[in-house]
């Protein structure tokens, strides 16, 4: 047995794929060959995914069926509407909430009870699965908020739909366009975190809503799209303080914080995703009068870049620029789960394409040939 290990798994390359690629040492990130800054505001979230999953963008006759199929999907099926009021009761996490509703999808599709070899298997609950999931998180928050759900609009895209559930109100066109963005922009990332989780089940022929529950759970972290929810928390703790953003981030660095929104196992440089949200952030904040949490935040990069060599995450500039688009700070990573559902769904179909159950080894370095001791004896 090998002694050599590597506890992160750190550069190592589970196999190819065809869908990101992901270029640490010069921050690049494409989607099937395409940079992501070729199609952040030119193409739509529906139009990325249809390229991720099929390799090509739609043309409008493919873009208008693959849409139509999506809006006909994103009405909650029971038990989704008695499970979610029961989950606001008990006063529960939006991200625990999405997750519980996403594995209780299974029960409100026979087809799940079969085992899941194929995309062609897999097809029907992936577009169950991204259509739905813009629907559980407003309905959660309409519910936990003392308001009626509301029902989604088949006429509005994604992005504006998903905010148009939450207020019942149809979004200003900039901010959908924003939001949109933000979707084509976390869509798909390599063999991150989560990804890997619904790799790794999906190996075993789970089922596919089984396979995204344990690659939702995954996303949740502090260390994953957990972090996107931290760093406005820290944004807010940094302004209730009597310290400059700079102060307060020495302190944290001291007490030997990490601080959210910085750092990458990839990128050595700026991530190409924070760039672009930056700039988005930005002009919402201009636009909206409200530059305060734009501010601290380019001050805190400079100030960690001097200091600690680290730079942006994708989960940095999304969390002033959602702020100031009035999105409640605890549905951040909820968001980010309503755009990632298809980049791991894409995953598994290359996984079904070439499975094999995936299964590392551990280095066993317990005790060896003990027995066993009576129990009135120990
Ligand atoms: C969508 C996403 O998942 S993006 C990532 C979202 N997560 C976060 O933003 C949480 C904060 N970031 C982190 O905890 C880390 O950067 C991770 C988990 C993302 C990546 O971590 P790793 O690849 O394991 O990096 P590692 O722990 O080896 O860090 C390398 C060095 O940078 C430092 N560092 C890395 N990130 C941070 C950070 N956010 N704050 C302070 N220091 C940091 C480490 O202390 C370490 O310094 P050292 O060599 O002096 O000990
Ligand atoms: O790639 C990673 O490790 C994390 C990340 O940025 C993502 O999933 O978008």
């Amino acid at each position: 047995m090998t002694t050599e290990y590597n506890p992160g798994l750190d550069g190592i390359v589970l196999g190819p794929t065809e869908l990101s690629g992901v270029d640490g040492a010069v921050g690049q990130l494409t989607y099937r060959g395409y940079p992501i800054e070729e199609l952040a505001g030119t193409v739509s979230y529906e139009e990325t995914v249809y390229l991720l999953w099929n390799g090509e963008l739609p043309t409008a006759a493919e873009l208008d069926a693959f849409t139509d199929r999506l809006a006909a999907n994103r009405a909650l099926p029971e038990p989704l509407p008695t499970l979610l009021a029961s989950l606001v009761d008990q006063d529960d996490d939006p991200m625990d909430a999405l997750r519980t509703a996403i594995s209780a999808l299974t029960a409100s599709d026979p087809a799940s009870d079969e085992a899941t070899e194929s995309r062609e298997d897999a097809e029907g609950a992936a577009i169950r699965l991204v259509a739905v999931v813009p629907t559980i998180i407003a309905t959660f928050v309409r519910l936990r908020d003392g308001n009626e759900p509301i029902e989604p609009r088949a006429d509005l895209g994604h992005a504006a739909n998903f905010l148009y559930m939450l207020t019942g109100e149809e979004p200003d066109p900039v901010v959908a366009d924003t939001l949109d963005t933000a979707l084509v922009l976390h869509l798909d990332h390599g063999i991150n975190a989560s990804t890997f989780s619904g790799k790794v089940n999906a190996s075993t022929l789970a089922t596919v809503y089984g396979s995204v529950t344990g690659s939702l759970a995954a996303l949740s972290g502090p260390l994953h799209g957990g972090a996107n929810a931290d760093v406005m928390r820290m944004l807010q703790k940094v302004d209730a303080s009597d310290k400059s953003p700079t102060e307060w981030i020495d302190d944290a660095i001291d007490r030997g914080d990490r601080i959210p929104g910085f750092g990458h196992r990839v990128y050595q440089v700026k991530d190409p995703r924070a760039v672009v949200l930056q700039e988005r952030s930005k002009a919402l904040a201009e636009a909206a009068g409200e530059t305060k949490w734009y501010a601290y935040s380019t001050e805190i990069e400079q100030h960690l870049a001097e200091t600690k060599g680290i730079q942006p995450n994708v989960d940095f500039y999304s969390s002033s620029m959602y702020y100031v688009m009035d999105i409640p700070i605890d549905i951040y990573t909820p968001i980010f789960a309503i755009s990632r559902m298809a980049g791991w769904l894409a995953h598994l179909f290359e996984q079904y394409e070439n499975n094999r159950l995936i299964r590392p080894l551990g280095d066993y370095v317990g005790d060896h040939d003990k027995t066993v001791t009576p129990l009135d004896e120990r």
